[in-house]
């Protein structure tokens, strides 16, 4: 049976989106590398279940386009605010990361991301480390900063980010045993005190146009360096967020989230 679905993006990174607040509906990863594929189906680098929730306006539920399960997507977190959110004084999102809440409107969303997790269990990480300079690396990219958003980051600061090959070193790094449930890659050259460009090689989806978490991730991991101050830009292939770590540890993620289409597929 043909499925209704909304085709969205933040800053590039873009989704598929399928309301099931009103209906039983589960996609097998099968189905969800179908729908993913830039070739044969809509394309995307993550898809969105949204259900209901009894703490919140809805439970997001995300995958990666290669079918995995994961539990947190912050781009994707604005484009679900501003479908359910739009008019309202305050958006609560339910995940597998926890509860996400803030504001949208006709444009974007400023959401509440919550509180970094830094502890190397937390990241996680196979073995103890220190996880602000972590004693690691894979050719040009060394001592990486861990940081969890709700999912796995490895931050790495460079002199010039047009020399690293993501492509090639990204996948390496997301594979390594060192990470158990893999890893989200930012590479990250620190512009002024309040700038930061960012390339990330996500976890299940390869190089993408942005990523909010990756955003939120690189912000802290700049700011526990001391390399910048609380309140940054984040300057991404696709545009730029605003990224802020409060004084109360939770980071506030504010962005565009945009609709391209409305369509049907068969599952
Ligand atoms: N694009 C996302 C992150 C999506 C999930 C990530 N690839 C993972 O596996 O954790 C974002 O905007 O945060």
């Amino acid at each position: 049976m043909a499925r209704p679905f909304i085709k969205m993006h933040g800053l590039g990174n873009d989704f598929v989106v399928f309301d099931a607040r009103d209906d039983e509906f589960s996609l097998s990863a099968d189905q969800v590398r179908a729908v993913a594929d830039r070739r044969t189906g809509v394309g995307c680098d993550q898809l969105f279940v949204m259900e209901p929730s009894d703490k919140a306006d809805v439970f997001m539920r995300i995958y990666n386009a290669d079918g995995s399960e994961v539990a947190a997507c912050g781009n994707g977190a604005r484009c679900i605010a501003r479908l359910v959110g739009d008019g309202r004084e305050t958006v609560r999102i339910e995940t597998l990361a926890g509860l996400i809440e803030g504001r949208a409107d006709g444009a974007g969303a400023a959401l509440d991301m919550g509180a970094p997790k830094l502890g190397w269990q937390e990241i996680p990480l196979a073995y103890a480390m220190d996880t602000l300079e972590m004693p690691v690396g894979w050719g040009m990219l060394e001592r990486p900063v861990g940081v969890n958003m709700g999912n796995p980051h490895a931050v790495f600061f460079v002199e010039r980010l047009d020399d690293v090959p993501i492509t090639e070193l990204g996948p390496e790094i997301e594979t390594d045993p060192l990470f158990p449930e893999k890893v989200n890659v930012g590479v990250a050259e620190v512009l002024a005190p309040d700038a930061v460009r960012l390339k990330v090689w996500e976890r299940g989806a390869g190089l993408t146009q942005a990523c909010g978490t990756g955003a939120c991730a690189a912000a802290v991991a700049a700011m526990r360096r001391k390399l910048t101050e609380r309140k940054v830009t984040v300057h991404l292939p696709g545009g730029a967020l605003e990224i802020e770590w409060r004084e109360d540890g939770h980071v506030l993620m504010t962005g565009p989230a945009e609709i391209s289409f409305t369509g049907q597929i068969d599952l």
